[in-house]
């Protein structure tokens, strides 16, 4: 048996029940085929493989807190550092009922290649808890973000695991957990990303994760003779990445019609009114059956069906595994030329390898969403020199960053004899500098 089909059984032998995290690992390692087959008796001596997969550390908690009719709820906080090779823990904290050490680790590998291919000195980190905060008061959401934090402030540091955002950690939650951290350690430090502006956060953050992936989008169409502007785009989900990806779209000149949630979805034929979502999603904390208020020409609908409509380019950016084989097959029916991934791990292996066996241009979620992470990384810049860089300043960093991301992935692809294939070319690309940084530090 290859080394690689060897790690693949092993890991799916030693984490039982964690299908997510044996998915991470498979796509990473099928695509790492090439590169391993060229080394594979060095790799194997040194277990290469089979420390990559297996975290350095993992905490599982209990999270007590009291509601607002004065009974008392428990959740289980995560918090998986990866792989700090080439730099502190970094990644966010996922606050979902679905949430379960399995997603904490898929979210957690599939950063440390993510946060490798930024070419920023950030390692591989993620946690969260299976609380919802949908429907929760502001003080629930505070009482759970303190007894949270209360636990995890024993591992984390501005230097050793900078937790951020991601699904149901926005802003608001950030401010509870940094409050909490400051009061418990005493320390005034950069341990968060996402902050606010007012307490060490950094212009263009909110909006980085979505306008880079249109960066690299828009470059990734480039390199394939495409123009951006004139599309029509389809974009899932409705929070921070959905919200900016169609912002960043509109303003490069493509028109995004569709807009999900976990309840429905939104067609708007005359593209998406970001005002009307953001009033809807950032500030009235409502659901998408409210759109049609604002839009009268739009649809809302039950259940999903964005790839049901006809696009030239698909932007998955709501959660893992949203877009199936069923989808991607109507998407080619239907002549899109691009999908790129705002969420992480949002298409099924079958559904990736029929998008690229067709012909559409595939950008990863580790390479495409890399740029929340890297705008983290430069929010821990400016907090470490105590200074705040403009908007211009941080959004031109970030685009010069996606478009590098681009270029190593496209020719990461081409140097292994698979150009064009942009799962294997990110994953190559990233996996070579963290290996690099292994080896160097010994067997650790
Ligand atoms: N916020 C960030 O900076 C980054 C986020 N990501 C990824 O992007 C994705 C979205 O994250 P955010 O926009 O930050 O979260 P969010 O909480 O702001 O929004 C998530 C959106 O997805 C929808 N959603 C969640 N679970 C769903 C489900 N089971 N079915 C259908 N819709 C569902 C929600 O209704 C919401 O509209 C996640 O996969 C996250 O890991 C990746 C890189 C950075
Ligand atoms: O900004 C960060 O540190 C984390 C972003 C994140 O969780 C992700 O890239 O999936």
């Amino acid at each position: 048996m290859s080394y690689v089909d060897e790690v693949i059984e092993l890991v799916v032998r030693k984490n039982p029940a964690e299908p997510e995290f044996h998915q991470a690992v498979k796509e990473v390692l099928e695509s790492l085929r090439i590169v391993v087959e060229a080394n594979e008796e060095k790799f194997r001596r040194e277990a290469l493989l089979e420390r990559l997969v297996e975290p350095e550390r993992q905490f599982k908690f209990r999270v007590p807190w009291v509601d607002d009719k004065g009974q008392v709820q428990v959740n289980t906080g995560y918090r998986v550092q990866f792989n700090s090779a080439i730099g502190p823990y970094k990644g966010g904290l996922r606050l979902h009922p679905s949430v379960n050490l399995g997603i904490i680790k898929f979210l957690g590998f599939e950063q440390v290649f993510k946060n490798s291919l930024t070419g920023l000195p950030i390692g591989g980190g993620k946690g969260g808890s299976d609380f919802d905060p949908k429907g929760k008061s502001d003080r629930e959401v505070m009482a759970f973000c303190q007894s949270f934090m209360t636990e995890l402030c024993k591992y984390i540091g501005a230097d050793t695991d900078v937790p951020a955002g991601d699904i149901g950690t926005g802003a608001r939650e950030i401010g509870y957990l940094f409050g909490q951290y400051k009061r418990i350690r005493g320390v005034y430090e950069g341990v968060l990303t996402g902050k606010g502006l007012s307490y060490g956060g950094s212009l263009a953050r909110k909006e980085a994760t979505g306008y880079g992936l249109l960066y690299l989008t828009e470059e990734m169409l480039k390199l394939n003779g495409i123009e951006l502007a004139g599309k029509t785009v389809a974009v899932s989900g409705a929070g921070n990445v959905a919200i900016y990806a169609t912002e960043k779209a509109q303003e490069l000149g493509a028109k995004v019609v569709t807009v999900s949630d976990s309840t429905g979805w939104v067609y708007d034929p005359d593209g998406i009114d970001v005002a009307a979502l953001k009033e809807i999603k950032e500030v009235k904390r409502e659901r998408l059956t409210e759109y049609p208020k604002y839009r009268p020409n739009a649809k809302y609908q039950e259940g999903t069906g964005v790839w049901s409509v006809k696009v030239d380019i698909a932007l998955p950016c709501a959660t893992q595994n949203e877009l199936h084989l069923e989808d991607a097959k109507m998407l080619v029916a239907n002549g899109c030329i691009a999908v790129a991934e705002g969420a992480n791990m949002p298409t099924t292996m079958e559904a990736t390898e029929y998008l690229q066996k067709n012909g559409v241009l595939f950008a990863p979620g580790k390479a495409a969403n890399a740029g929340g992470v890297a705008t983290s990384a430069l929010e821990m810049s400016q907090n470490s020199e105590r200074l705040s860089w403009t908007f211009e300043e941080v959004d031109s960093k970030l685009k010069g960053i996606m478009v590098n991301i681009c270029h190593n992935m496209a020719d990461a692809a081409k140097k292994y004899g698979v150009e064009g294939n942009y799962v294997a070319g990110a994953n190559i690309a990233g996996f070579e500098k963290v290996v690099d940084a292994m080896n160097a530090q010994g067997i650790v």
